[in-house]
This record gives structure tokens, sequence and C-alpha cells, in this order.
């Protein structure tokens, strides 16, 4: 049980609900490569059939976290943060990035966009579902969109997304994991006709790292 002191600190985002944190290289979109420690917040309620994460989803299984402890240790193996879940934005980020940002830590989100901006963000990476669109005013803040590729409708929806972002957002194509072997070829020609696109390939996949 938890106790309703614990509820209230999770609700003004003093405490989340931790599923894992890791210290890795960024697989995916524009800072892949680069060694990142990530940060997974449990909690999503958008329901991709795909999602390769599907034990975040219930956040009750995840248990309420302090949210100093998480940066005070997050501190201690990189200076860039990646804040991951589940969907971080189920959540008020405020806290979380203000205590990164206090450490001269970067703060980058990995975000569906499903709910309102909240957090402090130096990298915001928008990756929108068509079953939860993003909440229109996430769209000018992306830095990077990244539209997963699962069928063909996938490159009309991610044309109707492109027209939402800023003018520098940088746009990439994923291909989803499952049917990467089908879709890649698909992409690549796609992107060879609309070069504003890049492929972005989950990387740490192929590494075999987390
Ligand atoms: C697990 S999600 C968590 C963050 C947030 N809920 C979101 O969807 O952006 C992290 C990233 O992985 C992508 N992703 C999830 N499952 C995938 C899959 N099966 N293949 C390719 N990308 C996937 C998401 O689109 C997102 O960009
Ligand atoms: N290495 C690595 N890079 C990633 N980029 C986005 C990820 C995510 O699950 O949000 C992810 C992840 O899970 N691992
Ligand atoms: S929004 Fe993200 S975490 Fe939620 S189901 Fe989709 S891919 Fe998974
Ligand atoms: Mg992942």
């Amino acid at each position: 049980m938890i106790s309703e002191e614990v509820m209230q600190l999770v609700d003004k985002g003093e405490m989340l609900p931790l599923m894992e944190e890791f210290y890795t290289i960024q697989g995916e979109g524009y800072h892949k490569g680069t060694a990142a420690y990530f940060i997974r917040i449990g909690g999503c309620d958008v329901g991709c059939h795909w999602c390769d994460v599907k034990e975040s989803w219930n956040a009750g299984t995840h248990p309420p976290t302090d949210i100093e402890s998480i940066a005070i240790n997050a501190a201690k193996y990189s200076d860039t943060i990646v804040v991951t879940g589940g969907e971080p934005l189920t959540w008020d980020m405020g806290p979380l990035t203000n205590s990164l940002k206090a450490k001269n830590l970067q703060t980058h989100i990995e975000t569906s966009g499903a709910y309102p901006l909240s957090g402090d963000w130096d990298w915001i990476c928008l990756s929108p579902k068509k079953n939860k669109l993003p909440v229109p005013e996430i769209y000018p803040q992306a830095d990077e969109l990244k539209v997963i590729v699962y069928n063909k409708h996938d490159f009309v929806f991610a044309e109707e997304q492109v027209a939402k972002v800023g003018p520098n957002c940088i746009l990439y194509l994923q291909p989803e994991w499952s049917v990467r072997d089908k879709m890649v070829p698909l992409i690549v020609d796609f992107v060879m006709q609309n070069p504003k696109w890049k492929v972005s390939l989950q990387t740490h996949k192929y590494l075999n790292i987390p």
C-alpha cells in the first residue's frame, strides 16, 4: 500500500515511479553514440501495440522514488541524462529537472507528447503516436521529431506531423524493431526521395547494450 503522503509527493513530481536507471550509449536519434545516463519512469497509457517496454506501463509496479536521490545518483555517471519511460510527461517533471539542472547536467527527454510539457529540457525528442496525439503546444518545442515506421501509412502520418514542428526540428524515421527487415528498405527509399528526413536506428539493440 502506498500512503496518502507518498501519493501527494508523486502528484507534485517530488517522488516518481522509477522503473530502472542505467548508464549506456544513447542509441537513437540526434545524440546516438553519446554516453548518457537513462532514467526510466513508469506509467504510460498511450498503448502502442509494438512498445518495447510494456513492463513500464503500470506505474503501480514501480516504486515511488525521491527525485533528489535519483539526481544525486545520476550525477555520478554522466553529464547527460535521458529521461524516458513509460511516458515521463504523465508526471510533473519540474522537480526532477530542477534537481538535475542544479547539478549542471544536460537534460534530455524521450516523449510521445501525449501530456503537457513540464520540466526544463536541453533536448526534447518528440515521438508522436497515432492513438494519442501530442498536445498541440509541444510541437514547436521539439528539437527532434522521431516517427516510428511500422507500416506504409506511417509515412503519411510522418508528413502530417512534420507540418506542426518548428523549422529547425531534426526529422527522423525509425523502423519499428519487429518489422525492421521489411521497413528499412522502404525508409531508405523514402529518405532518398524526401531528404529532409533522416534514418534513425535503435543502434543499442545492434550493439547488445541496454
Ligand atoms: C519506450 S519509448 C518511452 C518514451 C515515450 N513514451 C515515447 O514513446 O516517446 C522510447 C522511444 O522508443 C520508441 N520505441 C518504442 N518501441 C519501439 C519499437 N518497438 N521499435 C522502435 N522504436 C520504439 C518510442 O517511439 C520512443 O521514441
Ligand atoms: N541505449 C538506449 N538508447 C535509447 N534511446 C531511447 C531509449 C528509450 O527507451 O527511451 C533508449 C534505450 O532504452 N536505450
Ligand atoms: S508512448 Fe512510449 S512507452 Fe507508451 S506505449 Fe508508446 S512507445 Fe511505449
Ligand atoms: Mg528503449
